[in-house]
């Protein structure tokens, strides 16, 4: 749902554009580029008005062809300089903007990917693809097209001013008693119409995020045949979003009426006077035409400096929201002093007296004196449950979030000790929902090991029965799945799970597995993947099927964030405690083979 509370408010101050100065210092060559043909251009554009007067006072009458010549020749040059002062201008601004926004992207992007699960816990991830996207746009044409906008603005605006004065300090002197008369109002009128229009885009921003949550679950919405209401919802909120852009349209009309009026209103004024002392004598009416357009050039140059500082004031809302997120540093980092797993590798797994809350439920023990010590190479089962803590441990495990006390070890070590990319390598997770991207077989299977050969890669699918329906695709392993390519089915997703977790090749495996029941086909092939896999590895799996806990060397039991029982099938039948009653419910039920974890 769109959280409007949670948009950063948009700044008035331009000032955290200075936070993209140092990727701008990172292109001096543009810069310097940029920077002298905007100052050529201008000053070629300044230089045009005393031709005209050169024209007006002194006409071509005299027929003095040779003058005529140069007169126009130069002009011509002129032309052709600011033509081309104004082409690289364009190349050198517009490449500057590029450039930085390629480098804030990728490092934006590294950033982002560096953080830890808390982070993603608390911030909605459409959000961070947004500044990803929408924030480095804005920033790019800020720094490129809005800021050579306003820099060739400002000098033109100073060079029209000191060249007003030069050409006539008293009519100067004039505009400039009026400037007060005319900018109080307009920025009080500015303010008005930015105001407004920030509203209009807020309400846009809500009907936006609405439309988009609504467009993800197209199927839930028609499963709920919920298209009517939603429509309605989209409908008001865009109609919203329409009211509030009319009501900034037209104070922005308004203001263009005020703002004509004025600045015509004084250049008129100016012209009275002017044309008076034309007629006195005390003035040429070349020196006239030129000061008007030199006050027009001010004029022109002012009014397109109040718009990009919109614009501007936008972007450094943008550059603010992106020195935040380049500014994340994540909870889980690597210790200064990483100590090494010991080799070789055995795969021990210890929880002592574990208490952990997640970041977004400070006040929620997830887990509350976890402890467990599992062999390398048993496989241990997680029963429990929904909600007792079972996918937190393997949270836990990988250090995804660390305890708030306790310790949890992996061969001995303190997992908090040592570097996460070591920790890591150590592990291999099947997950319940199996991530698939939109890339070919080959690189999905690949994924955690992006160097295998296309032999290891093929050995690793057969191993996981997945080459059968691997060849059967057009393209075997070149075939592009995920989004837009081939979908896969339940049970191929798991088995493209499994044969990643075989060509890591970690000593310890980490299974969550589907709740959804496979079908008796796909269940039997996955499962044969899996006896694949667990194969003298430690073996971790949060199991929901009766089959697998009875192949388990041992069964743990969670309950409210810690192990309530623990045992083999059989004793903790006997027993008769919760693990009894889960399975009880399990045969009640009839599910064939799946071990229902429901709340008691
Ligand atoms: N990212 C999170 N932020 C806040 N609370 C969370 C988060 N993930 C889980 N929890 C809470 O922590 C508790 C344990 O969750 P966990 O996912 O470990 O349970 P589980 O035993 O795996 O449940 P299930 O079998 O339904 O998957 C639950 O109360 C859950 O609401």
């Amino acid at each position: 749902m769109a959280r409007q509370e949670n948009r950063p408010p948009t700044r008035k101050s331009i000032r955290p554009l200075a936070t993209m100065l140092p990727y701008v210092a990172r292109y001096r060559g543009l810069v310097c580029g940029a920077a002298i043909s905007l100052t050529i251009a201008a000053v070629t554009t300044l230089v045009l008005p005393l031709a005209v007067r050169r024209m007006i006072d002194h006409g071509f009458s005299n027929s003095d062809s040779a003058f005529i010549n140069t007169y126009f020749s130069m002009l011509m040059v002129l032309a052709i300089v600011l033509a081309l002062a104004s082409a690289a201008r364009y190349y050198f601004v517009i490449s500057l903007g590029e450039r930085i926004v390629a480098d804030l992207r990728r490092e934006v992007f590294a950033r982002v990917t560096a953080l830890s699960a808390g982070f993603f816990d608390v911030n909605q991830s459409g959000e961070i693809v947004s500044r990803l996207t929408a924030d480095t746009t804005q920033i790019k044409s800020a720094v490129g097209a809005t800021a050579s906008v306003a820099l060739r603005n400002l000098i033109l605006c100073l060079g029209a001013i000191s060249m007003m004065v030069y050409t006539s300090p008293k009519l100067s002197s004039l505009v400039l008693a009026a400037i007060p008369l005319i900018v109080f109002p307009l920025v009080g009128f500015g303010r008005s119409v930015r105001r407004r229009a920030r509203g209009a885009q807020d309400t846009l921003a809500a009907a936006s995020a609405y439309a988009g949550e609504a467009i993800a679950a197209t199927r839930t919405l028609q499963a709920f045949n919920g298209e009517e209401s939603a429509n309605r919802r989209f409908g008001a909120a865009v109609e919203d979003a329409y009211d509030a852009a009319r009501a900034a349209i037209k104070a922005r009309s308004a203001l263009t009426a005020f703002a004509i009026t004025m600045v015509f209103g004084s250049v008129v004024a100016v012209l009275w006077f002017g044309a008076r002392d034309v007629l006195n004598g005390t003035l040429s009416a070349g020196t006239l035409g030129q000061f008007l357009l030199y006050s027009l050039f001010a004029a022109g140059s002012l009014g397109a400096l109040s718009e990009v500082w919109g614009e501007l004031s936008q972007a450094a809302g943008a550059a603010e929201r992106l020195s935040e997120l380049l500014s994340e540093v994540p909870q889980i980092r690597a210790p200064e002093n990483p100590a090494p797993l010991p080799v070789p590798a055995k795969g021990a797994v210890a929880f002592t007296d574990v208490h952990f809350a997640y970041p977004a439920r400070p006040d929620y023990k997830s887990l509350k004196g976890l402890s467990f010590t599992v062999e390398p190479g048993e496989t241990v089962a997680i029963v429990g449950p929904s909600g007792a803590g079972k996918s937190t441990v393997f949270s836990m495990l990988l250090r995804y979030y660390d305890p708030a006390k306790g310790n949890v070890l992996v061969d001995g070590t303190d997992i908090r000790t040592v570097h996460p990319k070591e920790l890591r390598e150590r592990i291999a997770i099947v997950p319940q929902d199996v991530t698939i991207f939109a890339a070919s077989v080959h690189d999905n299977i690949a994924f955690g090991a992006p160097d295998a050969s296309r032999t290891a890669v093929e050995a690793a699918a057969s191993a996981a029965q997945a080459d059968e329906f691997i060849a059967k695709f057009d393209h075997g392993y070149d075939t592009l799945v995920g989004e837009r390519g081939v979908t896969l089915s339940g049970g191929q997703r798991q088995r493209i799970a499994i044969a990643r977790a075989i060509l890591r090749n970690a000593p310890i495996l980490l299974l969550d597995e589907a709740t959804s029941a496979l079908d008796a086909e796909s269940e039997k092939l996955v499962q044969k993947a899996l006896e694949g896999l667990m194969r003298e590895r430690t073996t971790l799996v949060i199991a929901h099927r009766l089959a697998t806990v009875l192949k388990a060397d041992r069964i743990l039991v969670m309950e409210n964030g810690r192990i309530v029982e623990g045992g083999t099938h059989a004793s903790l039948i006997r027993q008769g405690g919760l693990y009894a009653k889960l399975a009880r419910l399990q045969f009640d039920h009839g599910a064939e083979g799946l071990f229902v974890a429901t709340h008691r």
